[in-house]
């Protein structure tokens, strides 16, 4: 990463003369700071203060939560090895210190220089500003923190942030997380060590952030649980920064141990001494200087390489960097999420105010709802539904139509051929009476008839229910999708949908039942075809009657195709002449039949449709709305959950970006003229 590839060309660059490439206000502060040991005196740089003033504000807005990462220096380590002490030494303070664990939530640590000689101090958490001193901070950091993270010992991400203005501290702003713990101590947690993983990853992920690995000169770094979570994400350390805390304890072996570099440490290593017991700060930064200056094995370690102050100029070099590189791109992203965020909240629906309002806006829904499914229903216009095929209806209605015309033909099939004339010969006999035998009773063929259409009457009534099954389930969509942003309209849009599809449905299933009646009832059709079709089947009677006296088994009939004879040998001449008359009138006649039950229904359907979508659809919502006295409209006025929970998180998300947008300023104009 360029970021970061620069920092660390930066400060290897430099590694010779450390403040080379520093403004002069810098380097005369890190002589001094050389120099004089004590006390830190700030490496104050009035370039980079404003932006860092930016960054904190944006800290503090907490701008990272709408995804955008701030450049941030943040101190890892594992349980003990020293950060609550690296940072008081950098900020001069006391912070709680000691065996167990300490931190227990993110500690933001903003250090500034100021100019008055007294110090201030306060803590910021829960959007409060407590002030405190240094003889009561450890004190306050440890209420803020039960505050926080509870009195036991769990811990919590939710930060807390302590400014330190202080004359001659750095300015610098860091993050110091809890010290990773494999083993709970009582009173904490079984998932402590996971918790507390999860925070520092958190922080030291995005590429923005500067790892300040704290390590114990006295444990091997390469067995450190903080070494290990910062490879993970700055594998070859370019963005990682090594402090080496009790140098004093453990000094033999720590020279070959940071020039080793086992453990990959890209910006370097910075080994310090911190305050012991009751040392006071100015004791503890002199203890440190004469370590380094006359200990025998740790003298020997490169100056630029020891001491606070050195750290101190290091982080605050590094931080600059990090800074003025991240900005532009910060500022290019909080535009990008603010422009987004607006043009979300203006294409969401305006908010109802008045029933005027939502009247206005129900007719409206009603209205583009009503064209949609004359689109889709009665147009066959698809546009607004490209690829949603369940919504080409037009197309949908004809293949299902087509599947009922074809199962009505398959179901009557059968009686064609099977057991030929036999039917029709049982039913001539039980309609035998007192009169010359050449006459064909009508009632042999409306039994015949009735019996048929009592076969398939299952067909026509189940096909209605299916058609209303899948038009309820467009139309339900098309509304639901047009009233999405009122939840209230739904709820009554949905019921009327329903209730108005079970009408219809109850509607057809009348007609269709109705309609199987009349067909049961009457044999009656002007269609000449009826006729035409007739004479021709009945002029092959004469050659059925032979072959049928013949050995053959079966006898092809025009129209008919193979039908088994073998079975009517032994029956009257007349009862057979008879029965092929019957079965020729209804082969005729039934073509007519199936015709009428397929082509009805497709007039049928199409007129409910059209009723349906240009005046029932918008009659039974009115009614269901308006009708109802019992406020629906007026409930319209409240958003669904969802829509005011956006609503709310656009909003939030405007003012935050707005106020990131201001807090930067003409911050760019400074990075292009001062960096
Ligand atoms: N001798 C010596 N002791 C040190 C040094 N730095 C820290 N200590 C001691 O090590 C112990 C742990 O230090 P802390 O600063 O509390 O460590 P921490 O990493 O902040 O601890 P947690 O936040 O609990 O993880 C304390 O008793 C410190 O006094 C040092 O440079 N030399």
């Amino acid at each position: 990463m360029s970021l970061v590839g620069s920092v660390s060309d930066e400060m290897s660059n430099s590694s010779e003369n450390q403040v080379e490439s520093l403004p002069q206000s810098i380097e005369e502060k890190h002589q001094e700071l050389v120099v004089s040991h004590v006390p830190i005196v700030s490496s104050f740089n009035e370039r980079i203060r404003p932006l860092l003033d930016a960054v904190d504000k944006l800290r503090h807005l907490q701008v990272m939560k709408e995804g955008i990462q701030l450049p941030t220096i943040v101190v890892v380590g594992d349980q003990s090895s020293g950060k609550s002490s690296v940072l008081e030494s950098l900020a001069g303070i006391s912070l709680p210190r000691g065996q167990g664990i300490c931190t227990r939530v993110p500690l933001i640590m903003r250090l500034q220089h100021h100019t008055a000689p007294e110090p201030e101090l306060s803590l910021e958490f829960n959007g409060k500003t407590v002030p405190t001193s240094e003889a009561q901070i450890a004190n306050a950091i440890s209420l803020a923190t039960d505050e926080i993270a509870g009195s036991a010992k769990g811990i919590s991400n939710t930060p807390l942030t302590l400014v330190v203005k202080k004359n001659g501290v750095p300015d610098l702003t860091m993050v110091d997380l809890p010290g990773i713990t494999r083993v709970p101590v009582h009173g904490q947690p079984e998932n402590i060590y996971e918790q507390i993983a999860d925070i520092i990853m958190e922080y030291i992920r995005p590429e923005e952030s500067i790892i300040l690995n704290v390590l114990s000169a006295t444990v091997d770094f390469t067995t450190c649980e903080s070494i290990r979570m910062s490879q993970k994400v700055d594998k070859n350390g370019e963005r990682t920064l090594a402090v080496v805390t009790k140098a004093d304890r453990a000094p033999e072996g720590l020279l070959e141990k940071v020039t080793a570099d086992d453990v990959n440490i890209g910006l370097g290593y910075v080994c310090v001494r911190n305050r012991i017991g009751d040392e006071s700060y100015k004791e503890a930064r002199k203890e440190e200087a004469d370590l380094f200056e006359n200990h025998p094995l740790l003298s020997k370690i490169d100056k630029s390489m020891v001491g606070i102050p050195v750290l101190a100029q290091k982080l605050v070099q590094i931080q600059a960097t990090i800074i003025a590189r991240c900005l532009p791109e910060i500022v290019r992203k909080i535009n990008e999420k603010l422009n987004a965020s607006i043009s979300e909240l203006n294409r969401m629906p305006k908010t109802l105010s008045s029933v005027g309002e939502a009247l206005t806006t129900f007719m409206g829904i009603v209205g583009s709802a009503k064209e949609s499914l004359n689109k889709i229903i009665v147009r066959g216009e698809y546009d607004e539904y490209p690829e949603d095929k369940n919504m080409h209806c037009t197309a949908r209605l004809v293949e299902m139509l087509n599947q009922y015309s074809g199962e009505l033909r398959k179901c009557s099939e059968n009686d064609l051929t099977g057991n030929f004339l036999m039917d029709e010969i049982q039913v001539l006999e039980e309609a035998k009476g007192i009169q010359l035998p050449n006459f064909l009773p009508r009632t042999t063929f409306l039994a015949i008839l009735q019996k048929k259409v009592e076969k398939v009457s299952h067909i026509p009534v189940a096909f209605v229910e299916k058609v209303w099954t899948y038009i309820e389930g467009v139309v339900i969509s098309v509304l639901m999708h047009h009233s999405e942003n009122y939840h209230q309209l739904q709820l009554s849009t949905r019921r009327a949908g329903h209730s108005l599809i079970a009408r219809m449905k109850e509607h057809s299933r009348n007609w269709v039942t109705e309609i199987v009646q009349m067909e049961k009832l009457t044999d009656y059709t002007s269609n000449p075809e009826y006729m035409n079709d007739w004479s021709k089947l009945m002029a092959q009677q004469h050659d059925f009657t032979r072959d049928e006296k013949g050995y053959i088994s079966t006898f092809k009939i025009e129209g008919l195709g193979e039908v088994p004879i073998a079975g009517l040998r032994g029956y009257d001449q007349h009862v057979l002449l008879q029965a092929f008359d019957l079965k020729m009138r209804m082969t005729a006649y039934w073509k007519i039949v199936l015709r009428r039950l397929v082509d009805f229904m497709a007039l049928h359907l199409q007129f409910c449709l059209r009723n349906l979508v240009n005046k029932e659809m918008e009659e039974e919502i009115v009614k269901e709305l308006v009708g109802r006295h019992d406020g629906a409209i007026e409930r319209m006025l409240e958003e669904s959950p969802a829509v005011a929970a956006k609503r709310e998180k656009l909003n939030v998300s405007i003012k935050l970006l707005s106020e990131s947008n201001n807090v930067l300023g003409n911050i760019m104009d400074k990075i292009a003229s001062n960096i």
